[in-house]
């Protein structure tokens, strides 16, 4: 039985919370394509959590002969030819020399929920304690590589897709990163939180109602909205899902209201609990 040829392959990552599924030519052993590496990932029938057997990574191999696969840019590995390599310096050496775990803590919630803010004094409250920690703000990140990006559902999900793809970066060097941006979606945190190794990517849920959000409405965005001068906007007039199991809820709700201060070292005590804090 001949092999197909890895660069005659494509491969699409399933968006939908999917068993995944191999779509091969019948010369195709199944044996080669769970062997399948690439950009430093195992490809293929696998599970999501590396030793955890309960979801299969939602995937998708077709022989590349102009058979139909999600056709957008997100879902298709456009590049062939190439090859991964390793350095020595890896990533155990990286968090040796900055004696911390690089890990992701991903901040989801309403606009106005203090997403930003907690970020701040997340990176404050680690920074004094000798921690590398690096921000990435959706407001941010909109500004410049992700600029050609809208706010519809698409554009959401390409927009949390290519931050997913910065923070594993980031978690690989070894640094605390901390991604505050609203992502709505539950499938879109999912497929982020599926990027990288168990445990290191830590959901922390802004439970805060929407009228304490609109009341505080820092940049006026509510108003305009309401006033339907933004369509589409997270909580008016488009979705916000939240976490159904997340590592960290921090309500503020009536009389529960911490300060970003206070709700930073719930984050950090929930951190050096696991680890995090030493190499
Ligand atoms: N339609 C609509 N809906 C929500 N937010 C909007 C919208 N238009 C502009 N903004 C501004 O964009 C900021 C949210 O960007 P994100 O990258 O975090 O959003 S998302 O994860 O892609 O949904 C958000 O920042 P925050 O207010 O800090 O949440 C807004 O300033
Ligand atoms: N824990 C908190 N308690 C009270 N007000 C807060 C708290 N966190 C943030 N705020 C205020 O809420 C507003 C929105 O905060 P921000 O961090 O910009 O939210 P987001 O990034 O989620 O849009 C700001 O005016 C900020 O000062």
């Amino acid at each position: 039985m001949s092999a197909v040829p890895v660069a005659n392959l494509k491969v699409c990552r399933l968006m939908e919370p999917d068993f995944g599924y191999l779509s091969l030519s019948s010369s195709f052993s199944i044996s080669k394509a769970v062997r399948f590496r690439h950009r430093g990932c195992s490809w293929g029938l696998r599970t999501n959590h590396d030793d955890q057997a309960r979801l299969l990574m939602p995937i998708k191999v077709v022989e590349d002969k102009g058979i139909a696969c999600a056709d957008d840019r997100k879902d298709t590995i456009g590049s062939t030819n190439i090859t991964w390599h390793e350095c020595p310096v890896d990533k155990l050496a990286r968090q040796e020399l900055l004696q911390q775990k690089g890990c992701v803590i991903w901040i989801t919630g309403l606009s106005g929920s203090g997403r930003s803010t907690l970020a701040c004094a997340l990176s404050r409250g680690l920074h004094s304690r000798g921690k590398l920690t690096y921000i990435l703000n959706g407001d941010n990140v909109r500004h410049g590589l992700n600029s050609d990006l809208s706010f519809t559902a698409k554009d959401r999900e390409e927009n949390n897709r290519r931050i997913g793809e910065m923070v594993k970066l980031f978690a690989d060097a070894g640094i605390i990163c901390i991604a505050s941006l609203i992502s709505p979606y539950r499938k879109d945190r999912t497929t982020c939180r599926a990027l990288l190794p168990k445990g290191a990517f830590i959901e922390v849920f802004m439970d805060v109602p929407l009228q304490i959000c609109e009341a505080r409405d820092p940049k006026g965005l509510y108003k305009l909205a309401r006033a339907g001068k933004i369509k589409g906007f997270t909580g008016i007039d488009d979705p916000y899902e939240p976490p159904l199991d997340c590592e960290i809820v921090l309500q503020q709700k009536g009389r529960d209201c911490s300060s970003p201060h206070e709700l930073a070292e719930k984050v950090i005590l929930y951190l050096e609990e696991r680890g995090y804090l030493e190499a």
